[in-house]
């Protein structure tokens, strides 16, 4: 292990009373200052993993390490230097926002000043609000101020911007970016694949208990075919088009997939070009973060689909 890695999980495993498996051989690491996104399907094994690497639990098999410690087995070493973002944070309902925050600045070793962690939140001015009458959003925004409380080295963010507003989600993002720079690690899990490409130095998306694929957003993305779409005016049809560049099309629409993209595109603006062929809506693209994660998915539930039927088909012909 590098001195620069913080988290580390290696071979990680947890099954669940009744004999579920959750989390099913996963490995990954995150370097120190990096924000690291951990995607998934529903279901995938996400919060599993990171109540892992919290110390929530001990794994089945496999190790985890935070700062080389074991979060689960020397808690008391690393829960102080890491903050947690849960899902749902469940606070007393009757208290007001600075109450919570100091009741829990109480036993958080070192907290910042409450009105400190409000404005970095952007929730000062809720401040004597109760919690029962803040909205959602402010709910995740309170969620977030009690994970930063300590200073944490470590900032795992459970799903942050859900039920935020797109203000309160670019405040967030904009805060990430911050204490990146300052040097926090950040792991966050999230359904939204454009916070996930925006924010995230790296991503691993997660699919049935493991790590289908791990990179920066432009490796993930680079897996995927690109896309140039276009119209073809009246009286010029598909066949017309360079053989190579004749790929799916609908009438006069068309939609190549390539993975030359520019090679692509400069035969078809030189054909366009030499032909005097006028290309509507002319529009070329690499594929989004989202575009690769609903293909992995789909190919991985056909995967499943046919290794079903083939055990089907095998267990009728014994
Ligand atoms: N305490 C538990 N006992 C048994 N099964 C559990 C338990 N907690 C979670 N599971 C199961 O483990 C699987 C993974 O759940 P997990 O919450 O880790 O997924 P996730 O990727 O975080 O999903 P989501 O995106 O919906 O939050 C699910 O099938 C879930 O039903």
């Amino acid at each position: 292990m590098t001195t620069d890695t913080v988290i580390r999980a290696e071979g990680l495993r947890r099954g669940y009373a009744g004999g579920f498996e959750a989390v099913r051989g996963v490995s990954f690491s995150v370097a120190r200052g990096e924000v690291f996104a951990l995607l998934g399907t529903n279901g995938a094994g996400k919060t599993s993993t990171v109540e892992l690497l919290e110390g929530l639990a001990a794994p089945t098999a496999g190790e985890v390490r935070v700062f080389g410690l074991d979060p689960h087995a020397d808690r008391a070493e690393v829960r102080p230097r890491t903050g947690v973002m849960l899902q749902e944070g469940g606070f007393p309902a009757d208290l007001t926002v600075t109450e919570t925050l100091r009741m829990w600045g109480g036993v958080t070793t070192g907290a910042r000043p409450a009105g400190e962690v409000l404005e970095l939140v952007g929730l000062a001015a809720r401040s004597s609000v109760r919690v029962k009458q803040l909205s959602g959003g402010e709910r995740r925004r309170l969620d977030l101020a009690l994970a930063l409380l300590g200073r944490p080295e470590v900032l795992f963010l459970d799903e942050p911007t859900t039920g935020m507003d797109p203000e309160g989600r670019q405040d967030t993002w904009d805060l990430v970016r911050q204490l990146r720079a300052q040097g926090t690690t950040v792991l966050l899990t999230t359904h939204y694949l454009e916070e996930a490409e925006t924010l995230a130095d790296r991503l691993a998306i997660m699919h049935e208990g493991e790590l289908v694929l791990t990179g920066t957003p432009a490796e993930v993305t680079a897996t995927r075919p690109s896309r140039i779409r276009f119209t073809l005016p009246d009286g010029v049809p598909a066949g017309r088009l360079p053989p190579a560049l004749r790929a799916a099309a609908d009438g006069p629409r068309v939609e190549i997939r390539t993975g030359r993209l520019q090679a692509d595109l400069t035969a078809l603006l030189r054909w366009a070009g030499d032909a005097g062929v006028e290309l509507a809506g002319l529009d070329a693209r690499h594929a989004s973060l989202e575009e690769a994660f609903l293909e992995i998915a789909r190919s991985r539930r056909a995967a499943a689909c046919d290794a079903h039927r083939t055990h089907d088909t095998m267990a009728g012909t014994r």
